[in-house]
This record gives structure tokens, sequence and C-alpha cells, in this order.
């Protein structure tokens, strides 16, 4: 990161701390450079520095990040010669950041009556917004939840209480919420923040004795968004302090969203109390996606990489290939595809599949499925009403030829096994004899409907 983005990000960070907080506290720095994953700060006194770390140092980190940056930590450093920084130059009209003014910063902090500003969103991500969330079977519910409540106008289910595993688009879809609110009123108070982050202020303000500020501040805002409940789960007096700030806004009709990685009845060591209040707007939940989602946020990926990489070519086989093959994360199907556009653009080959499996060979092992060569031999012969021996066995009839290729093609698709293995399963034939098996099958596919539905359904089967 260059000076000059570091002063392109300081517009984001106003906008998001508030002026008087960017004044006071993130103006000042004085932006030395990255080395090591390590950004440099220089900063007029180890109190401000401290307390910046303290209060802004995620923000920054994410923000810098976000813009691109390798960062990973940020040290403030106090330089011996201060005088030559334009933050003790400015002091010549403002009071010096020295011991003195640390106090009058404190201060002014407690003090001010600007609640906007000492909000403690959390940044929200430009890219989640409804815009870019693939809609599909598993996420419909969710997302239709979602947009009624980013219309805004009357509270209808609160809270709203959007649960599933890790990577289905809980976060998209709550930064969502809060793009649409914002973009329609922009001044409603909307304070978006992990659960985690809620802890980490109820904490501080108990260490400052702070606690009035700090429920001001939360029953101030107009919708309230928590993510990741589940991690105050047994942690008494956050829960509890949680428990009376909700309830607090749904007596005042202001809506709170709410995410979490199980539905409320199944959060272990939380009160039951906060259980009953977390179900008693409209729970849904995000199913694990399926295929045609995966295949459908891969394409909608896509054109953002194309606009990056113009140059580079892609077999479309590849996002049929990561749709079958990564089933259990978005997060995960992301950063494969993001992975494959970097790396074919450092050694300026297409995408292909041979590509493909040499890049991702890490990703791929990882989530490899469960579904093995006997399943699917099995499931196959089902289907066509066949013995499994006549499946596996020598005969070359049509009636048994078929259903053996449209296995061997599954095999290649849905399991990492090799093709000589896969001969092998087979009744000991060759690997060329599966290749063209699986390549007979390919062009089927494209030609003869049946086999085409035969396929899904046998695949929708597997996966189930
Ligand atoms: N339906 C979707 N359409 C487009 N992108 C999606 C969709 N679902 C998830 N993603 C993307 O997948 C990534 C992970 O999603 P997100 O962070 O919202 O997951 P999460 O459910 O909050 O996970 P966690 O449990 O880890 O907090 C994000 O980059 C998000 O944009």
């Amino acid at each position: 990161m260059t000076k000059d983005q570091w002063g392109a990000l300081q517009g984001q960070l106003r906008e998001t701390v508030g002026a008087n907080n960017f004044t006071n506290w993130i103006e000042p720095l004085q932006f030395e450079g990255v080395t090591d994953g390590v950004a440099h700060f220089n900063v007029p006194t180890s109190f401000l520095g401290n307390y910046v770390q303290r209060n802004f140092g995620d923000l920054l980190l994410y923000a810098m990040t976000n813009a691109g940056a390798d960062v990973r930590r940020i040290e403030f450093d106090v330089p011996a010669n201060k005088a030559s920084m334009p933050a003790v130059s400015r002091a010549a009209n403002t009071p010096d950041r020295t011991g003195q003014t640390q106090t009058k910063a404190t201060q002014s902090m407690t003090s001010r009556a600007d609640l906007a500003d000492l909000l403690p969103s959390a940044p929200l991500d430009k890219r989640f917004t409804f815009d870019t969330f693939v809609v599909g079977k598993p996420n419909e519910l969710a997302h239709a939840a979602a947009r009624r409540v980013g219309e805004g106008g009357e509270v209808t289910f609160n809270p709203l209480f959007l649960y599933g595993g890790v990577g289905l688009g809980k976060t998209h879809l709550m930064h969502a919420i809060a793009w649409e609110l914002k973009s329609r009123s922009p001044h409603l108070n909307v304070l978006y923040l992990s659960a985690e982050q809620f802890m980490y202020r109820f904490v501080q303000a108990l260490r400052d004795r702070k606690m009035m500020d700090f429920k001001q501040i939360f029953r101030s805002v107009d919708v309230l968004m928590v993510d990741d409940v589940q991690f105050i789960a047994g942690k008494d007096s956050t829960q509890e302090e949680f428990f009376h700030t909700f309830n607090a806004l749904v007596d005042q009709n202001k809506q709170i969203i709410i995410s979490a990685d199980r539905a409320p009845g199944e959060i272990k060591d939380m009160e039951n109390r906060i259980q009953s209040r977390l179900q008693s707007g409209l729970v849904v939940d995000l199913h694990p996606t399926d295929y045609e989602l995966r295949l459908g946020i891969l394409h909608s990926k896509l054109a953002t990489h194309r606009l990056q990489y113009p140059e580079l070519e892609l077999d479309e086989k590849v996002l049929e290939f990561l749709a079958h093959r990564i089933s259990t994360n978005v997060r995960v199907l992301e950063g494969a595809l993001t992975r494959l556009f970097a790396f074919a653009s450092l050694v300026g080959r297409p995408i292909t599949m041979e590509l493909t499996q040499d890049c991702l060979a890490d990703v791929l092992r990882a989530s490899e499925r469960k579904i093995t060569i006997e399943e699917i031999q099995r499931q196959v012969a089902e289907h066509y009403n066949i013995r499994m021996s006549e499946l596996i066995g020598p005969k070359r009839l049509r009636v048994f030829a078929r259903p053996r290729q449209v296995a061997m093609y599954l095999c290649k698709q849905l399991t990492s096994r090799s093709l000589p293995e896969i001969g092998r399963r087979f009744g000991g034939r060759d690997h060329t004899t599966v290749m063209h098996g699986v390549r007979r099958i390919e062009e089927l596919k494209v030609q003869d409907g049946q086999i085409a539905e035969d396929l899904e359904m046998l695949r929708r089967t597997l996966e189930a």
C-alpha cells in the first residue's frame, strides 16, 4: 500500500468512524508503509497509538486489506523527533497531543453528545449487496425474508433470525439488508456488528465505567444487526446485557436482525429466555448449497474475474467441475476461482481442466466427496434395473454397456479416482476404455435428453 492509497482510504474511514473520531484519532496517523505484512504508522504519542490500536485497530486492518494491501498487523511508532510530524505542527493551533491532551481527548469522547459519531458499527462490505447475491432453492426463503426487511417500513417480524452453516451467505445477506436500508433511508441508524464485537464493547464499557454510554448508544439505533450470535453463548453477563438491549429495542419497535450458525433452540449455553426471544420473530435457515446454486454463484463471480483478466480463456467444464466438487462452502468455492485466475494469469495459460487439477489439488483433496465408486455402481444398477454383476461384468450388450458408461462417467465426475483405478473397479478394464466411456457420455449428454435426465437424477440421489 502506497501513501497515496492510504490517502484515498481516509475518505472511507471518515465515513465509517464519523467526522469527530476521524479528526481526533485517524487524521494524526502518519502512514509510513507496509513491510512484511506489518503496516507502520508514526503517531505523536504512544497514548494515541494505543487508543487507535484498541478502538480502531480491527477497522484499519479490515479497510487496508479490503483495499488490497497484504497487512496482517499494525504497529504504531513514536518517532524520536516528533517535531517533523504534521500532527505536531498542527498542534501549534490546537492543543498538543501530550499527556495533557490525552486526558482531554478521552474526556471529549465521553461527553460528546453526538451519538451517531460514537456508533461502533463494523464496516460493511461493498460487495455484499442483494445484486450480487445469487438466489437458488436452498436460500430463497432467507433471501425473500431479508429483502422484506431491507425494504424497511413497518416491522413485520422481529427479530429476523438467519442461520446456516459456515460460508452460506448469512453475513452477505445481513450486509445487503444494511445497504438497502441505508440507500432507502440514509438517516437511519443501522448498527451492524458481530456478537464478538458486542461483547468487546460491553467489556470495554464496564472497564471504563461507561455503561450508561453503552446502553444509550445501543438503545438509540433504529436497526440492530448482530452476526454470529452463538459467540455469546456461555458468556453470562454479555448475554444478560444483550437480552436487555434486545428487549429495549423490540419494545420501541426497532428492527433486529440476528445470525447464527444454528437454530436458536440449538445454541448450547444460551439462556432459555434468550433462546425463546430469538425465536419470537421469523427464523429462516440457509440450506447447504446445491449444484445449480453453486454453478450460478461461479457464473456470477466469473464476470468480475473476466474484467480483471480479460485475456484468459476458461473452459466451461471447469465451472461445472468446481460446482460438483466443492460443495461445502461458498467461500472456498469463490477462493478456488480467484486462485485459478491468478494462477493462470501468472503462468500465462488458459484455464483448462488440467490446470484446475494442478492448481487446486489441495482444495479438491480437502473437499473430496464421500461418494464411493461402489455407491455409484449400486445406484446406477438400480436405476437401470440391472444387476451389479451385469454392470461390472464383460457383457457388451447396449442395455449393460450404456449404464456402465454412465457409471464410469459419474465416477470420474464425483470421485477423485484416476481412470486406471476406475477401470480396475469395473472388472479390470483398461483406462482407455474408461476414457472412451466418459467421452461417449459427455457427447450423449448434449444430444440425448434422456441420458441428461438420468445423469441429473443419479447425481442428485448420490449427493443427497
Ligand atoms: N448466494 C450467494 N450468492 C453470492 N455469493 C454468496 C452466496 N452465498 C455466499 N456467498 C459468498 O460466500 C462468501 C461467504 O459468505 P458469508 O460470509 O456471508 O457466509 P456466512 O454464512 O456469514 O459464514 P460464517 O458462518 O463463516 O460467518 C462471501 O464472499 C459471500 O459473498
